[in-house]
């Protein structure tokens, strides 16, 4: 990032250490920047993921991983935020989250996770307000990024797989995302409080990329059927 900034510029970077799932960690995240820099306007919550597995073969460490990171790391991230500046001095926050309006077969865990962040937003927009604290979220289709596909490259290539269920035919780029977060971090947005925006290429409005196996497991309500059924005598021991 900082070899980005340009030539001239007042811009500075500095990385600080974080693991989002610790809550000391977070304290000492949020009180160092407001001490460096003086003052903590912006907060992006991005950190997170999950890996693909089908609710059945999840274990409760597992489940509790990706809870822990997706939305108690957003928690901690918020509150500190909150507590070391922004309480007093309001700011914008974005939390990065995941397409989850028709479930996500297959990262059930994230999207349950990413759920209940997109409803923290919408609770902290209100509790918040008088604060001056503005609170959004960004939801991406599929990005690719040479660090997120190294995540699934024991899976298949899961960007590849997206584009046909993706209108725009392609997967988003990491500074498509950029751009949304920007803009509602901006005074442009500053109406804009407790939204998500979708950046997916119109993937969310087209089909769910889960394969449905025949089967006719659910057959249809049959009343006559059900009283034949109690009608029937029963067993007598
Ligand atoms: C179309 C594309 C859409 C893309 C969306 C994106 O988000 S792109 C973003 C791409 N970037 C990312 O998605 C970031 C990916 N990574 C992460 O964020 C974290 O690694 C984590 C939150 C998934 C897990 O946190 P952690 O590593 O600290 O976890 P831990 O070491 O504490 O393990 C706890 C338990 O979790 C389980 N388990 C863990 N991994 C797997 C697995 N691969 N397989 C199966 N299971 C797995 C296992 O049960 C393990 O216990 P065990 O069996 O060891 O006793
Ligand atoms: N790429 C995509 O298609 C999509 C991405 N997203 C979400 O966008 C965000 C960014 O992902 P992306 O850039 O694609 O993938 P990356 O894997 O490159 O980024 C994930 C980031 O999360 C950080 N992270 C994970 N766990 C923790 C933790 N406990 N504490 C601090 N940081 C942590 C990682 O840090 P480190 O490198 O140090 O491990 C890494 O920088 C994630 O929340 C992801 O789920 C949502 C939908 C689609």
């Amino acid at each position: 990032m900082a070899a980005c900034i340009p030539p001239g510029s007042t811009a500075q970077v500095k990385a600080i250490p974080c693991n989002i799932r610790k809550e000391d960690e977070v304290k000492n995240l949020m009180s160092s920047v407001v001490s460096e820099f003086g003052r903590l306007d912006f907060l992006v919550n991005n950190g997170g993921g999950q890996f693909q597995s089908p609710v059945s073969m999840l274990s409760l460490k597992g489940w509790n991983a990706v809870v822990d990171t997706n939305l108690n790391g957003t928690f901690l991230c918020l509150r500190e935020a909150y507590n070391a500046w922004m309480a007093e001095n309001g700011g914008a926050v974005v939390n990065i989250i995941l397409l989850i309006s028709k479930g996500r077969p297959g990262i059930a865990h994230s999207a349950a996770a990413r759920a209940g962040i997109d409803n923290l937003s919408k609770s902290l927009a209100v509790e918040w307000a008088s604060n001056g604290i503005r609170i959004n979220n960004v939801a991406p289709g599929s990005i690719y990024s040479v660090t997120a596909a190294e995540n699934y490259k024991d899976i298949g290539d899961v960007f590849r797989h997206a584009i046909p269920f993706t209108p725009a035919k392609r997967n988003g780029t990491t500074e498509e995302v950029s751009a949304a977060v920007t803009f509602l971090l901006s005074p442009a947005a500053a109406f804009i409080t407790g939204e998500t925006i979708k950046v997916d290429g119109g993937w969310d409005l087209y089909q769910v990329p889960w394969e449905i196996p025949e089967h006719d497991r659910m057959p249809a309500y049959n009343w006559e059927k059900i009283i034949e059924e109690e009608d029937k005598p029963k067993a007598k021991l």
